[in-house]
This record gives structure tokens, sequence and C-alpha cells, in this order.
């Protein structure tokens, strides 16, 4: 896809201990391959850290005619080019379901080891249970287990994420993360359309290239604590390879952080609210003028911190570029037309680059 990928790595390589299993057994004293040599610097100390003003947004006036939610389009449009984020509320989802959901991410998490092992993810594959896959010898690896689980339409149909889930939670949590991810393909199709009218482009012309057969990935990830929290990372720092990312995020333990004009910013809890941020394709996709923003997870060191990422990705076939409406003689195409973006994105992650510089014209 770009024009210089990372040389494949000879062998790559799935840990088989989860890290859960590792701090169960060692009391949470981090392994070299987890910690940065020198520490990660002001993460010693994350409360120092300012609180990041994210833009609060409500879906529901969103997906009404512009006449009625201009004001709203205009806040969309500052928070998308200036933060990359925005908090969104009137989803149409109950605090009391959204509690559901992240029940259901804890009960995975809380099954024996040996139970969640049966559904270990293999090397390239979507969806399972892991860890990172270590590519070079020098990755510093994630403080994370995940579980990966496909929820589009495709695969739902053929019960592919219904009999995963299924099997692993038993019927009632199947349902409520069905009603979950179906909820959230509306949402989708509510702010690609809110997208392109903020940028006065025709309603459709993000979804037309999002696609009727669009992926949507979640990741289940949990973060245990760790006694030495300033030498590890929850996640590396990164942007997201998707077009957007909805994370429900723990009620009660902070630690997602963005980057915004070099320095560090805490992420709020708003236990109502779900936080979308803009991924690489929107940036490709907007001609610059949406941001993808930089974040990063650090741990606490007494509490365990459960998040839930639905990664929404266009279909793999179809090409992603900048649309037509964006690119101008005062303004030329920024980035180069790619395909499967996501095929290629954790080649590049776990060597801490992005596939979009390899984009950029
Ligand atoms: O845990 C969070 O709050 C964010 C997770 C995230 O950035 C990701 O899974 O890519
Ligand atoms: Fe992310």
């Amino acid at each position: 896809m770009a024009d210089h990928p990372p040389s494949p790595p000879a062998k790559a390589e799935q840990i088989s201990e989860c890290l859960q299993e590792l701090v169960a057994n060692k009391g949470g004293e981090p392994p070299g391959r987890y910690c940065y040599k020198d520490g990660v610097g002001e993460v010693l100390d994350t409360s120092s850290l300012p609180l990041m003003k994210i833009p609060i947004i409500d879906i529901g006036l969103l997906a009404s005619p512009t006449s009625i939610c201009r004001e709203e389009l205009e806040k969309l449009h500052s928070a998308l080019s200036s933060c990359g984020c925005f908090m969104s509320i009137n989803h149409g989802m109950t605090s009391s379901f959204l509690d559901e959901v992240r029940l259901a991410t804890k009960k995975f998490f809380a099954l024996p080891m040996e139970e969640k092992q049966k559904y270990a993810r293999e090397v390239d594959a979507m969806e399972g249970y892991g860890n990172d896959m270590i590519l070079s010898e020098d990755q510093v690896l994630d403080w994370n287990d995940r579980l990966y689980l496909l929820a589009s339409q495709k695969t739902r149909d053929s019960s592919d994420i219904g009999q995963k889930v299924l099997l692993i939670l038993g019927e009632f949590i199947t349902e409520t993360l069905f009603e979950y991810t179906s909820k959230l393909r509306l949402i989708t199709e509510v702010v690609l359309k809110a997208m392109a009218r903020s940028l006065n482009l025709e309603n459709n012309c993000f979804l037309d290239k999002y696609g009727a057969r669009a992926i949507m990935q979640a990741r289940f990830n949990f973060f245990p604590p760790c006694s030495r929290h300033h030498l590890v990372l929850g996640l590396k720092s990164h942007s997201d390879g998707s077009v957007i990312t909805i994370v429900l995020q723990d009620k009660e333990v902070e630690g997602l952080q963005f980057l915004k004009d070099d320095q560090w910013f805490r992420v709020p809890i708003i236990p109502e609210a779900l936080l979308i941020n803009i991924g690489e394709q929107a940036e490709i996709l907007s001609n610059g003028l949406f941001k993808s923003p930089i974040h990063r997870v650090v741990i606490n060191p007494e509490r365990e911190r459960f998040s839930l990422a639905v990664f929404c990705s266009p279909d793999p076939d179809n090409e992603i570029e900048p649309v037509d409406g964006l690119v101008s003689k005062t303004r030329p195409r920024q980035y180069k037309k790619v395909k499967n973006y996501v095929g290629n994105y954790f080649q590049y992650y776990q060597r801490g680059k992005s596939p979009i510089e390899a984009l950029k014209t």
C-alpha cells in the first residue's frame, strides 16, 4: 500500500503469556520487554498534566436537517480540525445500557485463563484474545491485554462474532454487544454524513467511500495496574488506522491522553458520553483538513482499567483518497490513493510508526 513499508519481519511471533497472567504470577513488576529505558517522562505524575477541553457534541442534533443543526456542524468542524476528537452525547443509549457493555468487557477478562486462551489470536488474525505481535527484538510491548472481535454486518451475518461471543460469554451478553454495535453503526452513519456537511460537501461523499461492507473491529482493552507505571505504557503513542474510532471509556480510572500542540493532555471521564476520534483514513479523505490525533494510554499504579474501542474502517476493497471537493489549485492533493489501509497498519504500529507518512505527496 504505502511506498516504503517497513521490511517484513522474518517471523511474527505472538506472546503466549498474557499480561494478566504475568501480573498475577509476578505481582506487577514489569519485565524488560515492557519497559521504556528512560521511563515515559511526565507520565510519572499523570495528575499534573492538564485536562483536555474536548468539545461535547449532540448526535441527535447532528442527525437533523442542516438548517436546525448549523451550530452543531460548526462545532464538529472545529473539533475535528483542531483536536480531532469529541465527546458524543444523546447517542441513543442510556447510561445503564453503557454500564452493561462495560460489564461484558470485565466479565470476559475475569474468565479463567484456559478459557480465554481458547480464543487466542493468531498472527495477523483480526479476531481473538492476546497481547502484542512481536515483530522485532527492540519492540517495547504494550501493558495491555486485548480481545478483538469483528462486528461488521458481513461477519455478523455469517455469525462469526455471534458464535465467538456466544461461546465465550453466553447469550445475555451477546445480545448486549450486538445491540451496542448496531447502535454504533447508526452513529457512524450520522457522523460521516455530518462530517461531509460540515465541509459543505455532498451528504454521502464520505459514507460512499466507507461502503456497505465496512469493517467494525471491536477491541476490548484490559490494562492491569503496574507499581512501576512510569516505565510502561498501556498503549504506545499512536493514531488510529480507522475512519473514526468510538471509545467507551472506563467510568472510574483515567488513562487516555491526547497530544495537542506538542503537549500531552489527560482525557476527562464523562461516563454517559462516547469518545469519538478521527482515524488516519478520515485525515486522507478530508485531504488533511481533519486531523487524526496522536494518543496513548498510561497505567495506574493501583487500579485496573478497561475500555472498548470500536474501529470503523472502510470496505478494504474501496480506494481511499482525498475527496474531489477538497482538492483544488490552492489546496493540492496531500495523500496518495490507498486500499486496505488497516491490512498493513499493525506492521507499522508495533514499530511506533504509521502508514500515513509514506502516503503524503
Ligand atoms: O483505552 C482507551 O481509552 C483508548 C484505546 C485506544 O486508543 C485504542 O484502543 O486504540
Ligand atoms: Fe487508539
